[in-house]
């Protein structure tokens, strides 16, 4: 958010004072390379009057373990960390980043009672921005101009979107033969696990994934803070492909007053399958937590 200049205040608040501290004095020695962001250590009530407030609380993956493993601690955690939130800036739209992050934004909506459209988990903002990467090299171009989407589950059931995924204006399979790349069984299994399994290989190596949910988390505050009306893969509680009140991905358009809007992209017989059956797991999960 300091380097983008998507914010003009920040405040930290952690169970963790010194590391709240730490990591705020850490990031405002930024701040003369990025934008004039003031960026403080706090408590709840330093919140008051905060636009937007991102909820990245609790515990993170283990090596080898998934998303939905986290569910109960991170429950507990939001349990009361959402009532403080709610009592100090009960106007403010809710980020959520905290694994399984389609669940919390859904216990989030719940607790909060705040509408669906003010209570946004990042879902699959960083799956898609993995997968556009991951075609943009393999075609040689820019990932900004690979439009393509992750949809579902933010976790192992996720759905890429092959079927509508474009390189400028033309499909990826026109692009990919027209640039001589072409888009193989294997490239895509490939491209596929990528993308699914990029977390599990991070967190092998270096413990926790960072910089790619930094950047995409300001990519949504900046869409909110400037009413952009971006159209961004995010979790939001509504109906999908018959699958009721849950919370998953697909494109939706975000701006001021959060979620305007969402449109379901063209998808294929056996996309359309995997993301009801990633809505439906997410769905029965949920289900089984008491909020
Ligand atoms: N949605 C996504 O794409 C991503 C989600 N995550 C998730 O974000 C969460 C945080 O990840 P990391 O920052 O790597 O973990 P971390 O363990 O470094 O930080 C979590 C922080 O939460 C604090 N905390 C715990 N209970 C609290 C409470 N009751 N009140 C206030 N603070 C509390 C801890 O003191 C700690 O500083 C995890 O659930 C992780 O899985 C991480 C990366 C990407
Ligand atoms: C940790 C996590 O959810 C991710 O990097 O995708």
């Amino acid at each position: 958010c300091v380097m983008r200049g998507a914010a003009s205040r920040i405040v930290l608040v952690d169970l963790d004072t010194a590391r709240a501290r730490a990591e705020a004095e850490d990031i405002a020695h930024a701040v003369p390379f990025g934008h004039t962001v003031q960026v403080d250590a706090g408590d709840y009530d330093d919140l008051k009057g905060a636009g937007i407030v991102i909820l990245a609380c609790g515990v993170s993956q283990q090596p080898g373990e998934t998303r939905l493993e986290l569910l109960g601690r991170n429950a507990q955690v939001f349990r009361s960390v959402v009532g403080e939130v709610m009592r100090v800036c009960p106007d403010a739209i809710l980020l959520i980043a905290s694994n399984p992050v389609d669940i919390m934004t859904q216990i989030t909506r719940d607790l909060s009672g705040l509408p669906a459209s003010r209570v946004i988990g990042s879902g699959t903002i960083l799956d898609t921005a993995r997968f556009r990467w991951l075609l943009g090299r393999h075609l040689g171009i820019a990932p900004r101009s690979v439009h393509g989407y992750v949809l579902g589950e933010h976790g192992d059931s996720e759905v890429l979107a092959w079927s509508s995924a474009r390189a400028g204006s033309a499909s990826i399979t026109s692009f990919s033969q027209q640039v001589g790349r072409p888009l193989t069984t294997e490239t895509r299994a490939e491209i596929d696990t990528g993308v699914r399994r990029a977390a599990y290989t991070i967190i092998e190596g270096k413990g926790a994934t960072w910089y790619g949910i930094g950047a995409g988390l300001a990519r949504i505050v900046a869409a909110i803070a400037s009413d952009e009306q971006a159209v961004l893969t995010v979790s939001c509680v509504s109906d999908i492909l018959g699958v009721k009140t849950v919370a998953c991905s697909i494109p939706r358009i975000v701006g001021a007053r959060g979620v305007s809007m969402e449109l379901l992209p063209d998808l294929s017989p056996d996309e359309t399958e995997a993301l009801t059956a990633s809505a439906q797991l997410l769905k029965d999960t949920v289900t089984q937590v008491e909020v």
